[in-house]
């Protein structure tokens, strides 16, 4: 009797031991962040921007990239009038010119920012990116080009551009923003799910390859988020779509989509989905049953 209970005793002990354990790892420890360098693409608008704003309210020095510098000024501008979370000094942020679609300059272009910010970086987030809305048949094979350029190539070379940083440092993260569509593919997305898809597959190869270097990397999924993303699509011909669906106007705020950047960070998760239910209930339904996927998109008519 008295060994059953002591043995009852010790099993509970361990259970609350691993349930204390399990907050604790779950627990963000939003200190870890204050200090480091940590460089947005795609900073001037939507999730680049919520991201530079989490980022910067949690102590760390954001190095704020994109074509367009009076935009990136405007956010340095909203950030500076920002108090920091935790009661940390506010690091002046920086603002750097980066076309991630110049595939051949990326790589030393991002050398240079880094230098110039002080040749260290702690934390990549490569989030620039261009969506599409059209037909295969119809679509110029530039386009499928450009997309891959900016979504894909463009997120490879700035990584490339980091990752001796961060092998000297022997430590860093990297976060792919990826997308649900990275997972499942919808018609008249093409070269954008292809792009999306191709990324997923880069950073889960590179996780490995990087993880004993102290690297880390995570993909961050989003389902519809509300930005500009529909209206700079691009079109069959190249040119923008100039709307905004009703999809994107009724998705998830940036700000969101950035909490769990800063949670990927810091609990260091390899992969997050940030989209409703039946988003992620497709993914499921795409693995388990492709049938039922493909007759579900033959459905779909909406461009
Ligand atoms: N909005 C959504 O519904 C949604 C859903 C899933 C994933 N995403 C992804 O989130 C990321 C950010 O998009 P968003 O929704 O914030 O839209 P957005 O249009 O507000 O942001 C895209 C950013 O990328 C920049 N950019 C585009 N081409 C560039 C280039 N060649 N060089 C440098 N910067 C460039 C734009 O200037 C802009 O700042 C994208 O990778 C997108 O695919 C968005």
């Amino acid at each position: 009797m008295f060994e059953i209970a002591t043995a009852l005793l010790i099993g509970f002990i361990i259970l609350l031991l691993l349930l204390f354990l399990h907050a604790r790892k779950q627990n963000p420890d939003y200190f870890f962040l204050v200090g480091k360098v940590v460089l947005i693409t795609g900073a001037s608008s939507g999730i680049g921007r919520a991201c530079s704003f989490k980022f910067y309210r949690h102590g760390c020095k954001v190095v704020l990239c994109s074509r367009n510098k009076a935009e990136l000024i405007k956010v340095k501008e909203s950030l500076e009038l920002q108090t920091t979370a935790l009661g940390v000094k506010a690091i002046t942020p920086e603002v750097h010119i980066l076309d991630v679609s110049d595939i051949s300059h990326v790589e030393k272009n991002v050398q240079n920012i880094i230098e110039a910010s002080g040749g260290k970086i702690d934390i990549v987030i490569n989030n620039a990116g261009v969506s599409y809305r059209g037909h295969v048949t119809s679509t110029q094979l530039e386009v499928f080009q450009k997309v891959m350029d900016v979504n894909f190539l463009g997120q490879v070379a700035v990584t490339k551009a980091v990752l001796p940083y961060m092998v000297k440092s022997n430590g860093g993260h990297i976060i792919g923003i990826g997308s649900v569509q990275g997972k499942i593919a919808v018609p008249h997305r093409a070269p954008y799910t292809a792009s999306k898809h191709a990324c997923q597959a880069f950073y889960d190869s590179l996780r490995s390859e990087v993880a004993h270097n102290n690297i880390h990397v995570s993909v961050v999924n989003p389902g519809y988020v509300k930005t500009n993303l529909s209206h700079s699509a691009l079109t069959d011909d190249g040119s923008s779509y100039g709307k905004l669906d009703e999809t994107t106007a009724k998705g998830l705020h940036p700000d969101v989509i950035a909490k769990f950047v800063v949670h990927s960070v810091i609990l260091k998760k390899k992969e997050i989905m940030v989209a409703p239910f039946h988003h992620k209930l497709v993914v499921w339904i795409r693995l388990i049953c492709p049938n039922l996927y493909f007759w579900l998109m033959k459905k779909r008519t909406n461009v």
